[in-house]
């Protein structure tokens, strides 16, 4: 039976951790089995249940205090993600042998994790030896997606995310809650992207800047990559989180090789059952 994970991946910031505790109580509310790893060693902290946490094996802090590596923030992460590379075998006895288990992997937000750095392309291989299905969710934030340009560098780090990763992978816009009415309606047809309206954009000032972005937008539009679509995320929206849960389930296939539980039998009336007996009961009282 195969295992399935999503990558939970994206900008600093852009709601990973929220997004993962968000889709835990989501799945406890539809009686799914869901679990959370995290994957980040500068984490301070998250509200979900982890079941196995990189900082039992590495801390960013403890990479910056050693005199001998003397790092900063970004190349300790960096460092730590190698080091997690190079000892996968811990992961393993985290994660155990569970069937059919679900995880939700709470990546760190370097975006060169997911650009070009090796590590995260070695986790998806790992995951998959292990028989995990592996669906890729790349979360930006939906307040810096607004204008054309913005949204299309969202739409390159996504792309360059896929591209490295070679795996589905469902985009994510977060944060729905946080925007104003005017800016959810300015939104809208960034879900349903249309490239070619993008490009004569008139809000973009300087020509360059505009004969720039039409040459991206060229670019993205090839067919292979057209597929960079974004799904509205707002947490506070069960049924939005469903659409997403959906998305991502069709990705990886979950539930197509689930076995089917018969349904509870249900105990058969006593034949000796008098409905006008009970009916007279409720009338008189
Ligand atoms: N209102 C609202 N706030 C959110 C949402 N998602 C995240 N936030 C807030 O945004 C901030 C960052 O969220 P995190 O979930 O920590 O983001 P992250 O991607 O895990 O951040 P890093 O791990 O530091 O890269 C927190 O203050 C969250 O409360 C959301 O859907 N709505
Ligand atoms: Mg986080």
């Amino acid at each position: 039976m195969p295992r399935y994970a999503q990558l939970v991946m994206g900008p600093a910031g852009s709601g990973k951790s929220t997004y993962c505790s968000t889709m835990i109580q989501h799945s406890e509310t539809i009686n799914r089995s869901v679990q959370v790893v995290n994957l980040d060693p500068a984490a301070e902290h998250f509200d979900y249940p982890v079941m196995a946490d990189i900082r039992e094996l590495i801390q960013v802090d403890d990479v910056m205090e050693d005199d001998s590596l003397r790092f900063g923030p970004n190349g300790g992460l960096v460092f730590c993600m190698e080091y997690f590379a190079n000892n996968f075998d811990w992961l393993e006895e985290s994660l155990g042998h569970v069937e059919d288990d679900y995880i939700l992997f709470d990546c760190p937000g370097q975006i060169e994790l997911y650009t070009h750095l090796p590590v995260m392309r070695q986790l998806v291989e790992q995951l998959q030896q292990w028989e995990f299905r592996v669906c890729g969710v790349f979360l930006v934030d939906s307040q810096f997606m607004v204008e054309s340009f913005k949204f299309i560098s969202g739409v390159m780090a996504a792309l360059s995310a896929m591209v490295s990763l070679e795996i589905p992978q469902v985009n994510i816009m977060t944060k729905m809650d946080l925007l104003s009415p005017k800016a959810k309606k300015e939104i809208e047809k960034y879900l349903d992207p249309d490239m070619y309206s993008m490009m004569e954009d008139n809000s973009i000032g300087s020509t360059k800047f505009r004969k720039l972005t039409k040459a991206i937008c060229v670019c993205v539009q090839i067919d292979d990559y057209s597929m960079v679509r974004f799904l509205p995320f707002d947490r506070t929206d069960e049924e939005g989180i469903n659409i997403v849960l959906q998305h991502i389930d069709f990705s990886i296939q979950y539930g197509e090789d689930l076995e089917f539980k018969e349904p509870k039998e249900v105990d058969e009336e006593p034949s000796n059952l008098n409905y006008d007996e009970i009916f007279q009961d409720k009338v008189d009282t």
